[in-house]
């Protein structure tokens, strides 16, 4: 499927419900297999959490997870711990590109059986379940946060609990905040102290409801189109300024691109509008804690003229694509001239803005979601649209909804 995008009739306001965010929603998931009297609410209806909720419901065969990350990760360690558990865990082929070694090396130190399939370091997984023992592991914190928060989420069922101590420079911490808050939330002791994460074992819990807030990375493309617009308004529901997700720093990011949030909390939404029109000339930020914002951030600054240094970087290159890679050869098309390096990304400040071009999704929602707010700037296409469903399967229609014109034709393979 193909988008053609370009300026439409702009509503006033319009207020969108993006959806619950698919990181709190895979991690209670995984909770929720363990505690059966969790109540989930605003779940994720991406293919991420679909696939994630459809492998829990098998003991014994193959399990495909397709292009999600946390669920290959999540699961991995689910059915290590999960006594009787015969499972071959797959995934894309860019999935099988995507290192695993670091999770089950601790798994397979706590005692698991996991082998590969292929090859070494990568799935597709053999996983048979067994009871781990063992409470105490070391796990590099520099690739992935998912290897840690894939271990905290299964250490109440273990019978010791577990302590984890993470080695080297810890990248993406909100998201093993975000799993040590939603542990706390059920009841589960747990707590992150310099580079020790302690999690103690648990049976049972009080029956409880959690309302998933809504994916403040997808609020992301809705801030970037405010600020690349002259007088656009948009409301997104289910926010909180309490958040769980390190992305709600799009508020803080955002107000130095022109954008101001107003944080409703009568009926717990946020307004986006343009509010500063005097835009700096340059943006320099270190991305580490919010990987997942790179791509909407670049767009905006070279979409408003403005250079940009983005740093802090480097797990780019193991997402659903080389993120840094296909950003460059991107931006370039449109103009651009960026700078990479194995860990940012630099962007010079920029006039001209080349019509219709067609972007490459290369199999990751967020490139086409991140170059789509440029609409309001220019016309231009984007390849191979259906990837979205992977984390918002709505974007689309909702994009629309904001004015931007927007005709999806299908392509024959
Ligand atoms: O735990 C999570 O829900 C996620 C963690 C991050 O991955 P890394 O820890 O690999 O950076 C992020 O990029 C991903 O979209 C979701
Ligand atoms: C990196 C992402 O997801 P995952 O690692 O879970 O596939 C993402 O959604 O941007």
């Amino acid at each position: 499927m193909k988008a053609i995008l370009g300026r439409g009739k702009f509503p006033k306001n319009s207020i969108i419900n993006i959806g619950g965010s698919k990181s709190e929603s895979n991690r209670l998931l995984i909770l929720k297999a363990q505690f059966q009297n969790i109540t989930i609410k605003n779940l994720s209806e991406s293919d991420d959490t679909n696939v994630l909720q459809q492998g829990l419901k098998t003991v014994n065969g193959t399990v495909n997870v397709h292009h999600a990350g946390t669920a290959m990760r999540f699961l991995t360690a689910y059915f290590a711990a999960k006594e009787g558990a015969e499972i071959i865990l797959t995934g894309s082929s860019r999935m099988q590109e995507r290192p695993i070694g670091v999770l089950v090396d601790a798994l397979n130190n706590l005692g698991a059986d996991i082998q590969y399939l292929q090859n070494e370091g990568y799935p597709p997984l053999k996983i048979k379940g067994k009871k781990l023992q063992k409470r105490n592991v070391a796990v590099q914190a520099d690739i992935s946060s998912q290897y840690i928060s894939a271990l905290m989420l299964i250490a109440p069922m273990l019978p010791n609990g577990l302590e984890i101590t993470l080695k080297g420079k810890t990248i993406s911490k909100p998201y093993i905040e975000m799993t040590l808050s939603l542990l706390k939330q059920i009841g589960v002791q747990a707590n992150f102290h310099n580079n020790i994460v302690s999690i103690s074992s648990l049976d049972k819990i009080e029956a409880i409801e959690i309302i998933v807030e809504s994916d403040w990375s997808a609020a992301s493309y809705f801030y970037s189109l405010v600020a690349l617009s002259e007088d656009l308004e948009i409301t997104l529901t289910s926010f909180s300024e309490d958040s769980l997700q390190g992305d709600a720093a799009l508020s803080s990011i955002y107000k130095k691109l022109g954008v101001q949030t107003v944080f409703n909390t009568f009926d717990n939404s946020i307004s986006l509008s343009k509010k500063n029109k005097q835009l700096p000339d340059s943006l320099k930020l270190n991305l580490t804690n919010t990987p997942d914002l790179a791509q909407t951030v670049a767009v905006t600054c070279f979409g408003l003229g403005i250079a940009c240094e983005l740093t802090g970087l480097q797990t780019l290159k193991i997402k659903e694509t080389d993120r840094l890679s296909a950003l460059q050869i991107e931006l370039t098309k449109l103009g651009a001239v960026v700078h990479i390096d194995c860990a940012s990304i630099r962007i010079r400040k920029s006039t001209q803005l080349v019509p219709n071009v067609i972007i490459e999704t290369y199999q990751d929602h967020r490139m086409a979601m991140a170059f789509a707010p440029l609409a309001l700037k220019t016309p231009l296409r984007i390849n191979n649209a259906g990837v979205v469903s992977k984390s918002y399967p709505n974007f689309w229609k909702d994009l629309k909804k904001t004015g931007i014109s927007c005709e999806l034709l299908k392509t024959t393979p």
